[in-house]
């Protein structure tokens, strides 16, 4: 059996309900899951499995920092390995997925898509195919400003239910075709 790990960090809830829901799909799609906070994590050989996912919302249009720094951690610590390697060649059967939260309040998708990005650089430099990077429109928790009138609009209640069930069907799709 095909095996998948989705490690999130979340404060307010959204990246979280987003990676229930992308554990669901990937069941249903045939893979063991196993899902995983970042800071409870520990020593997982990303190696060990066939697609890892790692989410988080976008602070800043960042990570926030203890993703970055288990990001960093677990990188340098492949690298005295040896298996960082100049070139970055793709290693067969091993993929990633990253998904990132954030509430758009300033300039929309771009405050998240670099924070995606970040982290998508991780998995290229350990020889992952960064498979896709979904980022998910969510509501400002503890700031009816940015929630209300941030450029992307209304943005309370998202993801909302009928946006977790298609996360759950794209998950389903996406492990189909791994
Ligand atoms: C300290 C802080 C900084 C944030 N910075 C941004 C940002 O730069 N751009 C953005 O779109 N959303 C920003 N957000 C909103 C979060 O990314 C968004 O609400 C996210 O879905 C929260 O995820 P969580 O509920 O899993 O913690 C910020 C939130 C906090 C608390």
């Amino acid at each position: 059996m095909k095996k998948a790990v989705i490690l999130f960090w979340s404060n307010t809830g959204n990246t979280e309900k987003v990676a229930l829901h992308m554990q669901k799909g990937m069941e249903e799609g045939g893979f063991q899951t196993s899902l995983l906070k970042v800071q409870e994590a520990g020593d997982i050989d990303f190696y060990n499995f066939d697609l890892v996912c790692i989410g988080a919302p976008s602070y800043n249009w960042h990570p926030p920092k203890p993703v970055v720094d288990y990001l960093k951690g677990k990188f340098n610590s492949y690298k005295k390995e040896g298996r960082v390697k100049v070139n970055a060649p793709k290693i067969p059967g091993k993929n990633a997925l990253i998904f990132c939260t954030y509430s758009g309040p300033h300039t929309g998708i771009r405050e998240a898509v670099p924070a995606g990005k970040y982290m998508g650089q991780f998995f290229e430099h350990l020889g992952f195919t960064v498979v896709d990077e979904w980022y998910i429109l969510s509501e400002f928790h503890g700031s009816e400003e940015n929630s209300t009138l941030g450029r992307m609009g209304n943005i309370k209640g998202l993801p909302s239910k009928e946006d977790l069930e298609r996360i759950k069907e794209s998950a389903k799709n996406l492990v189909l075709r791994l």
